[in-house]
């Protein structure tokens, strides 16, 4: 349904033709200040869509509160149709959305490999009755160690299987995040900032891996501020400024529209210091 997209009309909130996310009146604020207010958002299945705006914006904090990893004050969201409204990271994930962090959550004093396994926990002993028999226990855990070695294999990890993950430059550690994050199999990702701190040559790499996760059928959600990569890789993008989404559409509508053009210039314009001098 990707092809379809161009179609519609490039509005904050448009419904989509295919929607995987699908968030309703969702607020968050911290003290006084209101961090999130979506009034509508769709994001379609099966396609890259890049969430942009300003620092501040609110991308972060909206990741947080539909994966479950923070609360909303207000408001409702699907998942493939399924209300998730409020449920932890760990229930959201095993519906199949998860997310990746800003700063990853790569443990360094363990290895790679043992930080993979972890990110497969909770698929492992869901069923108490399952998890006390051994020959079932550990057929899962071969498989858990065949997805995780496979995903190494994909993301070029393998060689650094048995190092401690603290060794993994800037870039592998991104890498890793990403491989983590497809254990426990995944319909739709959300990364946040996943070129941020990235060498070029890794840069390209990661981004031809977020194509490939999208033309295997896998819906992304990505945060981005190079508009270059923005550009390069997204069927869609949302821009939210000030908590609430400005605008929508194709990567090149969204460029020229003046209310994303306004929430970064204004914000420029707004930062105190800045304001030019008429003495
Ligand atoms: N835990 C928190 N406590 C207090 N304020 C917060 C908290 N988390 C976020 N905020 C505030 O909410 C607003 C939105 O922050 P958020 O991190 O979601 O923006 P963002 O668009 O992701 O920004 P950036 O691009 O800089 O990461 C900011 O003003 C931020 O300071």
């Amino acid at each position: 349904m990707r092809a379809e997209l161009a179609k519609l009309s490039f509005e904050p909130g448009v419904a989509k033709p295919d929607p995987l996310l699908v968030v309703d009146g969702v607020t968050r604020a911290f003290g006084g200040l209101v961090a999130v207010h979506v009034e509508h958002l769709e994001i379609e299945r099966g396609a890259i869509t890049a969430l942009i705006g300003p620092n501040g914006a609110g991308k972060s904090t909206l990741f947080n509160v539909v994966s479950g990893f923070d609360r909303a004050d207000s408001g409702s969201w699907t998942f493939d149709g399924a209300p998730v409204t409020g449920r932890s990271a760990h229930r959201v994930a095993r519906r199949g959305l998860v997310r990746t962090f800003q700063l990853t959550k790569t443990l360094s004093r363990l290895s790679v490999l043992e930080n993979m396994l972890l990110a497969a926990n909770g698929q492992r002993g869901e069923r108490l009755g399952l998890a006390l028999l051994p020959p079932v226990w550990l057929r899962q855990e071969r498989e858990i160690k065949r997805r995780a070695d496979e995903l190494l294999d994909r993301f070029r990890l393998s060689r650094m299987r048995d190092e401690y993950a603290g060794t993994l430059s800037g870039g592998q550690r991104k890498l890793l995040e990403m491989a983590r994050a497809l254990m426990v199999r995944p319909t739709m990702v959300m990364l946040d900032e996943p070129m941020a701190g990235v060498n070029p040559a890794l840069t390209q790499s990661l981004l031809s891996h977020i194509t490939d996760l999208r033309d295997e059928g896998m819906t992304v959600c990505f945060v981005e501020h190079d508009m270059d990569v923005v550009m390069g890789i997204s069927d869609w993008v949302v821009c939210m400024a000030e908590g609430e989404v400005v605008a929508e559409g194709p990567p090149h509508a969204v460029a020229k529209n003046p209310a994303v053009i306004d929430a970064y210039l204004g914000k420029q314009h707004d930062e105190p210091g800045t304001e030019p001098d008429h003495e």
